[in-house]
């Protein structure tokens, strides 16, 4: 992880004793982390409180295309890195895509990193990629979540209790793909379904963590105890759904990728 620590500017003040109420008055967060260790303030004291202060939050430059098989995420990536210029014949990933993708009009750059859907590989890419990204776009095929919600709930769900990307608060766009099809299934209906999934295995995993770990410590349990899964419950990490089209069909079918590129520009 990377954290961007502006210059210390107050390296330049001279060493200065203050009492602790001062202390507390300058940075009132900072009392848990000292607690009352001292009630003399020291130089040293204050280039970790100047730390402190301007420590700000890792943010990557890379999106994460991720989902299971054959939703579509290399197409949607071909498409956002390069426009209807390449409408190419893909097939199953096993190395990740990345390059470019232009914001319009902020003339500000985000980096596609499309990973592959196998189960064999995506996690062990999500734990190369994850501390890089700025945000994550979680493909799923509208045609067929009905039949696959439990490998695209299970999938999404390590995602969601990933140390890192519920640490960095990364914003997560379900991109529900595959629109321009007959009889596909709505937003509103795949975000239902996926948190019924996920409600019933959260349960799962800290039932079978709680019986490796008598302690029943463990980080694998998302959302509130007290209710079923919301994706709401998960703030201040956004998980927002949005119904698109990566595949580009004679009509010009709608919505296309609007959505997703309106989710992009306000990433930056
Ligand atoms: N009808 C339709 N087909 C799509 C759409 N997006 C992708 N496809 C098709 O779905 C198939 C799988 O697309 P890919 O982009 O290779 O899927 P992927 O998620 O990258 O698959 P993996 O590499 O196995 O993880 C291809 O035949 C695409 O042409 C879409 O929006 N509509």
């Amino acid at each position: 992880m990377r954290n961007s620590v502006e210059a210390p500017v107050a390296l330049q003040l001279k060493p200065i004793k203050r009492d602790f109420n001062l202390f507390v008055s300058l940075h009132p967060n900072a009392i848990h982390a000292y607690g009352v260790r001292s009630h003399k303030f020291e130089y040293c004291d204050m280039i970790e409180l100047i730390f402190l202060c301007t420590k700000r939050r890792s943010k990557g430059q890379g999106v994460l295309i991720l989902g299971t098989c054959d939703t579509g995420k290399t197409l949607m990536f071909y498409k956002l890195v390069y426009g209807g210029s390449k409408q190419p014949f893909t097939v199953t990933s096993v190395s990740p895509n990345t390059g470019d993708y232009v914001i319009p009009e902020k003339s500000k750059t985000l980096q596609m990193i499309d990973l592959p859907g196998h189960e064999r590989l995506r996690l062990q890419m999500l734990e190369q990629k994850k501390s890089s990204a700025r945000g994550i776009i979680y493909v799923v095929d509208s045609a067929t979540i009905q039949k696959d919600i439990k490998e695209a709930a299970e999938f999404l769900y390590n995602i969601l209790s990933d140390s890192v990307i519920l640490g960095n608060s990364l914003p997560v766009l379900v991109a529900c793909n595959k629109q321009d099809q007959h009889l596909v299934k709505g937003a509103s209906f795949i975000e239902k379904q996926l948190q019924k999934e996920i409600n019933t295995l959260r349960v799962t995993r800290s039932a079978a963590l709680q019986q490796i770990d008598s302690s029943g410590n463990n980080n694998t349990f998302i959302g509130k105890r007290d209710k079923d899964f919301e994706f709401s419950d998960l703030k201040p990490l956004r998980v927002t759904f949005t119904e698109c089209s990566a595949l580009e069909t004679a009509e010009g079918a709608q919505p296309g990728l609007t959505g997703v590129e309106s989710w992009l520009a306000n990433l930056i």
